[in-house]
């Protein structure tokens, strides 16, 4: 591949590393997302490896809810990474707009994301980063998760990776820093759910120090708007303890997500 096969359309955003475009591969009349990142952001980074497990990890993937990577491409300034395009764009935009989601569509994306996860973990996957920014929406309400700049292979990074961006999505053993494992995910899908469902994540506070403490403790406050339902899920993913978070074999069959399937 080269930057001249496609037809560059429309920015799509800025990730964390590099700019993504809406493109047109011009044989097939493809639609992709392009992103594309300067080596030298790379090598400053220092992100060479975590970028390397990070291509591994998303050309092998294979499923309707994590977004694919066809495939990639170098010349002498960048390195470009053609990905699925998401029409609807990032889930956290959506929930901007309209602060809040109702629980019939919320359960559907948590059902989704639940499917993701569980293909992930059944490959030894831990995505680790899951937040709304990292969820891009396509037609008919079907969630892809991106960006598994954070994925690791289970037995856990024995690297310390120091976490940038939001702490709200860290579950306890990640902020006491003990091991940890798949489970982290199914936390981060606790926190998913309440913010989709209130509109903020549970433990937000404006001072990090005080939101480690609120997951520390789980100290957890959910709104009486939320469905019996829907709360006893919440209480059921967000476990102080790793091993007794409600499995994600087990998800599909709750009530809150079997009431809102019909
Ligand atoms: C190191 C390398 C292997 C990283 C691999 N992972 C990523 O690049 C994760 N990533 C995906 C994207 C991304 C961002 C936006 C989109 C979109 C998209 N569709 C949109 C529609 C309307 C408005 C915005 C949109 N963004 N489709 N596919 C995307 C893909 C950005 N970073």
């Amino acid at each position: 591949w080269t930057p001249e096969d496609f037809e560059m359309g429309k920015k799509l955003g800025k990730g964390k590393f590099g700019r993504v475009y809406c493109v047109r591969e011009k044989q097939s009349g493809y639609i992709c997302a392009l992103k594309v990142m300067s080596k030298e952001e790379i090598v400053s980074y220092k992100v060479e490896k975590q970028f390397v497990r990070e291509i591994e990890i998303q050309a092998n993937l294979r499923h309707s809810n994590c977004l694919r990577l066809y495939g990639w491409f170098y010349d002498d300034k960048n390195v470009y990474l053609i990905l699925e395009y998401a029409a609807k764009g990032e889930l956290y935009q959506q929930l901007k707009k309209c602060q809040r989601f109702d629980e019939a569509r919320t359960s559907y994306y948590i059902y989704q994301v639940a499917s993701a996860l569980s293909y992930l973990h059944k490959k030894h996957i831990i995505h680790r980063d899951l937040k709304p920014e990292n969820i891009l929406m396509h037609f008919h309400n079907q969630v892809k998760l991106s960006d598994f700049g954070w994925s690791v292979y289970a037995p856990q990074d024995r690297r310390r990776t120091t976490m940038c961006g939001t702490l709200d999505y860290l579950p306890p053993e990640m902020v006491e820093a003990k091991s940890h494992n798949e489970k982290v995910d199914v936390w981060a899908l606790g926190v998913l759910m309440y913010e989709l469902l209130v509109g903020k994540p549970p433990f937000e506070d404006e001072h990090s120090s005080i939101t480690y403490k609120r997951i520390a403790k789980v100290d957890l406050q959910i709104p009486h708007f939320v469905s019996t339902d829907a709360t006893d899920l919440i209480k059921k993913l967000l476990r102080y303890d790793p091993a007794k978070r409600l499995s994600l074999q087990d998800l599909p069959n709750h009530p809150w997500i079997t009431r809102n399937r019909s």
